[in-house]
């Protein structure tokens, strides 16, 4: 088995991991988050989304902290962008790089951006030709790759045709999300082959919830079949709005740990980002969703 010599991680904490947060969380704490996790050696970190604050409130300050953050040189600072509203206001707020995102499931697609997956489909290509424009780079991410919280299993030839048009489109990286993290290395094994049958895995990413703890082992399955980017949350932090009982993304803290473990560079010192992920769980009084996160803080690792 080859593993690959180095990985990527994108950051997701700041945006999937605090949109579904019932308390208001602060811009300034958002913006030390952001901070605190470039600190600690994330290069690509998705900041904020610059879609409406009727449907997520939580993301209404994005402009607000992509403006408030101390930028890193080397670092990238990405936000979600659903339309051309939204890339606008990206663009005015400087985002480095916007992403779009369409699901493989209708239900889902309809609860999440309320429209059919054609329609969105219509609605990224202004999105996709604005940026080409500007030569901002567009990253596409799929929901519900496996699973869809209101319609059940997802086919994999589905989420296939969902990534080659983004891939199609114009975006130079599809993210594959298991929205609800349901998967297990046997369904996003079978996910992966079919995705890489029309776009190169290295033009894949893995975005994998850890909703009945599977995240870590669906990460090594990914990186069997060569995957090299993967997104997770400090501290595990997140949940998808429209994704009831979804527990966030995978913990940074864990994937660099298993990184680490596997001797592949991540660029990202673990003490640094687990001392993140201790604060942002004591600064929003919730438990840490990290194992290798507490073990760290709690001086149980080596
Ligand atoms: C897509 C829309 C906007 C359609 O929402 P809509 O209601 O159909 O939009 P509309 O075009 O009819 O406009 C209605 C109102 O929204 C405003 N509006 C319209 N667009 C924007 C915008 N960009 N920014 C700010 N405001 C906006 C627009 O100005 C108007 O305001 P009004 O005239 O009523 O005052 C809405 O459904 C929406 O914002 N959805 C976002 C939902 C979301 O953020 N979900 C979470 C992110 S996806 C996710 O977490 C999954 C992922 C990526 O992590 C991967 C995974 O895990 O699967």
């Amino acid at each position: 088995m080859i593993l690959p010599a180095r990985v990527k991680i994108v950051e997701v904490g700041p945006r999937d991991g605090l949109q579904n947060e019932k308390q208001v969380v602060p811009t300034g704490i958002k913006i030390e988050l952001i901070e605190r996790l470039a600190e600690a050696g994330l290069s690509v970190i998705e900041a904020t989304s610059f879609v409406s604050p009727k449907w997520v409130p939580q993301m209404g300050d994005n402009a607000a902290v992509l403006a408030g953050i101390k930028r890193r040189p080397g670092v990238t600072y990405t936000a979600l962008t659903p339309n051309l509203q939204g890339f606008d206001g990206a663009v005015a707020a400087q985002a480095d790089e916007v992403a779009i995102f369409a699901a493989a499931s209708e239900a889902f697609s309809q609860k999440n951006i309320n429209c059919s997956i054609a329609e969105s489909l219509k609605r990224f290509e202004p999105v996709v030709s604005a940026a080409s424009a500007l030569e901002i780079p567009v990253r596409g991410y799929v929901s519900c790759v496996v699973g869809c919280p209101y319609s059940g299993t997802v086919d994999p030839q589905k989420t296939a045709e969902i990534a080659a048009a983004l891939y199609a489109m114009g975006c130079y990286e599809v993210s594959l999300g298991d929205t609800i993290g349901v998967g297990t290395p046997a369904s996003v094994g079978r996910m992966i082959e079919a995705c890489t049958r029309v776009v190169p895995i290295a033009k894949l990413a893995g975005h994998y919830h850890d909703t009945y703890g599977m995240a870590i082992a669906n990460i090594h399955a990914s990186l069997q079949a060569g995957m090299t980017v993967f997104d997770a949350s400090v501290a595990g932090l997140g949940g998808c709005p429209y994704a009831k009982g979804a527990s966030g993304n995978v913990a940074s803290e864990d994937v660099v740990y298993l990184l680490d473990g596997l001797g592949i560079e991540s660029g990202i010192d673990l003490a640094k980002l687990a001392q993140v992920g201790h604060w942002i769980s004591s600064v929003l009084d919730r438990p840490n969703g990290a194992k290798a996160g507490r073990a760290i803080c709690a001086g149980t690792a080596t």
